[in-house]
């Protein structure tokens, strides 16, 4: 949701505001609600996909009415980004938006007020009773989530602002995300819909929503900062949010401190790694690929330039000029909030005017106060603070005539705001922190496009910027400071004031520049679009629900899975005659966690069992050494292992290993052994595994975001000084290895070598019944039927190479971990 500046500045180009037209009549459940009449479509092509926006409060507004229906007067909330976003969705798109009513409009509830905002508004109230609400948004959202997303930890239980975690408020929390849940269900059509969720307030809904219906469309946006995991896993249900979060397709954040920040915890939390392909960020998550992306919100262009144009505002600009005429006027407009920094702002004033006495009774800091969103201790003492600072450095350097700082917090007209704007020649951003903060936006549309104030004066433009707030990055020109040192941001209005006219035109061409172009239409169009790329694969793939509760998450697999069923296996298994039963080790045979790798007597036992049927013929294949598994496996007569994902081949205990003629020369590893020392040494908690034909870096024990890091590093590394050696160099879960290059042959004697080595090293999980035909000479044709196959753990998905260019014709193949062992 947009900051109240924004909404308030806006109320001038809405005022006039139709409720939105042409809505379709009511259909419910499933309902199409058509967002505008422009261009119908066309026969031939298909419907375009409904956007359904979820958003904490819808975008309209409430004012009481005896007169109106329901007793209030609807219009629509111009000022919010659910609002505005629209104008960056296909033209003829369906829009339908879901949300709770403006508060003031809250007990107006019923299926009839629904029906009348759902045919006027395409907006269907969620209702939620106002006692949850009050837990669940004043409760749990603004005095538990949100000081914690915005770094603030509740220390003690009386910490201003943070309240400790509370299992109730969060079970509150819940069953407000479950209540939109319930009311997308009754309209969502999976096919047809893409559904957009915003902000913090709905965190838990993708898992909700997933569980009803696990092919939906879902993108989410965290309009909030995403802290740093140190402080994001502090929350105690940490996974269960990030599980949610995962639960969407598209997840979406203002920088890339903040995406990093959330690729961390789910690294650190689930053990998830991403990877970046063509310039996307994916996180495999049990067969789905969770987008991340990056892109700030941008302002409404459209309905600013209204704002601009209306002869009211061109009025109060020039007020406000002759109000200030002969002073330095700069501006800051705040939300009433911990994080904004309003009090320091007034410490950097006062320090301005102590540094620098030709600057008294010419610098004026007009702040704008904008109503407070919430309640409580947190809210007043800023508001306390700000008034307290103010009139102490008004005391301080103020004369007759001159008031060094101007606190604006009463009811301030859009007209005026805009005039403020328009005729600052600074404007002053120092939140301790913010998700994004559209201020300096707005600033500087309004610098650019007034022209009340004459043609060349507002064409320049100075902003004081906090680099704790998400638009620094995108604000090059502004002059960053850390809003927590005082006399830094002093410097920075100083430096502001001062700074030549020529370079000021500069910076704010460059502003103006990226703001008119990235505005909230650019940010919900690649949004929309990277949504609908992210679920392209949707209806070709098969789903599976697992876990429970907030666990809940889905597996997705490719079209050609199947599951398996005893019935069908069995009588198969029965039937066969010459069976080839391929077993991999580690996470298959062996729980991947156990920390004794060796196998069980069970294991040992049911393994002789197998290989007791003469028509069987039963391989442990591995990527482990030989001696090691001729060791374990010493109880199994008949047992044949592929150790070193087939380098080492031995048909029985105690049969010969054959070699692979692959490679005779391991000159390699003197290249690859020293690099890989390397990095052993400069990452703490890494190793390396000296195998025969192969050596593997594992950084498992290492720093996750290190190691991995270091491991893309070490890839890349090893290609380059390895380039002309006949080995592959490849990344696994947690490794980094080079083995020779994988090249097959006859097996002396005629016959063909069982299949079994995974050329890529992969962890397969995959156990099959071959059945093995010559169908000429010297040809086999594999007829595989996997017998069992189960990993739990998240990873990558790819199919199991059982022979060179093929896979599992039937086979249950779930997300494995890559392990340099198998
Ligand atoms: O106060 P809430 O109802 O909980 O809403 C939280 C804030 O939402 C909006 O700000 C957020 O989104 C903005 C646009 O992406 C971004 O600029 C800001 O940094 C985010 O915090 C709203 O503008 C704020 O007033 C709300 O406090």
């Amino acid at each position: 949701m947009p900051s109240l500046s924004c909404h308030n500045l806006l109320e001038l180009a809405a005022a006039d505001e139709a409720p939105l037209p042409s809505p379709t009549p009511l259909r419910l459940p499933r309902v199409m609600s058509v967002a505008s009449p422009a261009s119908p479509t066309s026969p031939s092509s298909p419907a375009p996909l409904r956007r359904v926006i979820v958003s904490h409060r819808l975008p309209l507004r409430a004012a009481p009415d005896p007169a109106a229906p329901f007793g209030f007067a609807f219009t629509v909330d111009s000022g919010t980004v659910a609002y505005q976003l629209r104008s960056g969705l296909t033209a003829n798109a369906p829009v339908l938006h879901i949300g709770t009513l403006p508060a003031v409009a809250a007990e107006a509830a019923s299926d009839e007020l629904s029906n009348y905002l759902l045919a006027n508004f395409s907006c269907l109230p969620v209702y939620l009773p106002s006692d949850l609400h009050h837990r669940f948004y004043h409760g749990f959202c603004k005095h538990y989530l949100w000081p914690l997303l915005h770094y603030l930890l509740p220390l003690t239980p009386s910490s201003l602002g943070g309240l400790p975690f509370q299992r109730t408020l969060y079970h509150s929390f819940l069953s407000a995300n479950r209540a939109f849940a319930d009311r997308l269900t009754e309209v969502l059509t999976p096919d047809e819909d893409l559904v957009w969720i915003h902000d913090y307030h709905l965190l838990a809904l993708p898992t909700f929503l997933r569980k009803r219906f696990p092919r939906a469309k879902v993108g989410f946006f965290l309009h909030s900062p995403f802290p740093s995991s140190e402080i994001f896993r502090t929350i105690p249900v940490r996974d269960d949010l990030v599980r949610a979060l995962l639960n969407a397709d598209l997840v979406g954040f203002h920088t890339f401190d903040y995406a990093r920040h959330f690729l961390s915890a789910c690294s650190r939390l689930l053990g998830l790694d991403y990877q970046s392909k063509r310039g996307y960020i994916g996180i495999e998550y049990y067969g789905r690929t969770v987008t991340v992306k990056i892109l700030p919100v941008g302002i409404d262009m459209g309905q600013l330039r209204s704002v601009v144009s209306a002869p009211e505002t061109g009025d109060a600009v020039r007020r406000v000029t002759e109000a200030y005429k002969g002073r330095r006027l700069m501006i800051g407009v705040d939300d009433v909030d911990l994080f904004k920094g309003i009090g320091l702002k007034f410490l950097a004033m006062e320090q301005l005017l102590v540094d620098h006495p030709e600057l008294r009774g010419r610098a004026v800091l007009v702040q704008i106060a904008n109503p407070a969103r919430s309640e409580g201790r947190d809210v007043q003492g800023v508001q306390d603070e700000a008034r307290a600072i103010s009139a102490r450095v008004n005391a301080r350097f103020g004369t007759p005539g001159y008031t060094p700082i101007v606190l604006l917090d009463g009811p301030v007209t859009p007209q005026e705001k805009a005039a403020y704007y328009a005729a600052a020649e600074c404007c002053v951003v120092s939140a301790v922190r913010d998700g994004l903060n559209r201020i300096p936006y707005i600033y500087t549309v309004l610098r650019q496009e007034s022209d009340a104030l004459g043609d060349d004066t507002p064409k320049r433009s100075v902003i004081v910027l906090s680099e704790f707030v998400g638009c620094s990055p995108s604000l090059s020109g502004a002059i960053r400071v850390n809003p927590w040192s005082v006399e830094s941001v002093a410097e920075a209005m100083n430096a502001a004031l001062r700074m030549p006219e020529a370079e000021q035109r500069l910076r704010h061409e460059k502003h103006y520049k990226y703001v008119s172009t990235h505005d909230v239409a650019y940010w919900a169009r690649s949004f929309d679009q990277d949504l609908q790329r992210a679920c392209k694969d949707h209806f070709s793939r098969r789903h599976w629900g697992i876990g429970f509760g907030m666990s809940f998450k889905v597996v997705a697999l490719g079209p050609n899975f199947r599951r398996l069923s005893v019935e069908h296996i069995v009588p198969s298994y029965r039937r066969t005659e010459n069976r080839l039963i391929l077993l991999d080790y580690d996470g298959t045979v062996m729980p991947e966690n156990s920390i004794d790798k060796a196998p069980s007597s069970e294991v040992i036992s049911v393994l002789n069992r197998l290989c007791e049927d003469p028509k069987n013929r039963v391989f442990i294949v591995s990527g482990r050494g030989k001696d090691e598994l001729s060791k374990w496996f010493a109880p199994c007569e008949k047992l044949g292992i592929a150790a070193e994902h087939g380098y080492f081949t031995r048909w029985s205990r105690d049969a010969p290993w054959e070699t692979s003629s692959l490679a005779a020369d391991f000159d390699w590893k003197k290249t690859a052994e020293p690099v890989m020392q390397l990095y052993t040494e400069a990452t703490d908690g890494s190793s390396i595994e000296h195998k025969e034909s192969a050596l593997v870096w594992h950084h498992q024990e290492a720093d996750p975001d290190f190691g991995s890091c270091q491991a893309k590093e070490l890839l890349d590394h090893l290609e380059n000084v390895l380039a002309n050696e006949p080995v592959v160099v490849k990344r696994g879960q947690h490794i980094v290895e080079v083995n020779p290059q994988v090249r097959h042959q006859q097996r002396r004697g005629g016959g063909e070598p069982p299949v079994v080595h995974g050329q890529d090293g992969e962890g397969a999980g995959l156990c099959a019944v071959h059945r093995r035909r010559p169908v000429g000479r010297g040809h086999v044709r594999e007829h595989r039927v996997p017998v069992q196959c189960q990993r739990e753990a998240p990873g990558h998905q790819r199919g199991v190479r059982l022979h060179r260019g093929q896979e599992a014709e039937h086979g249950q193949v779930l997300p494995g971990r890559h392990g340099g062992r198998d």
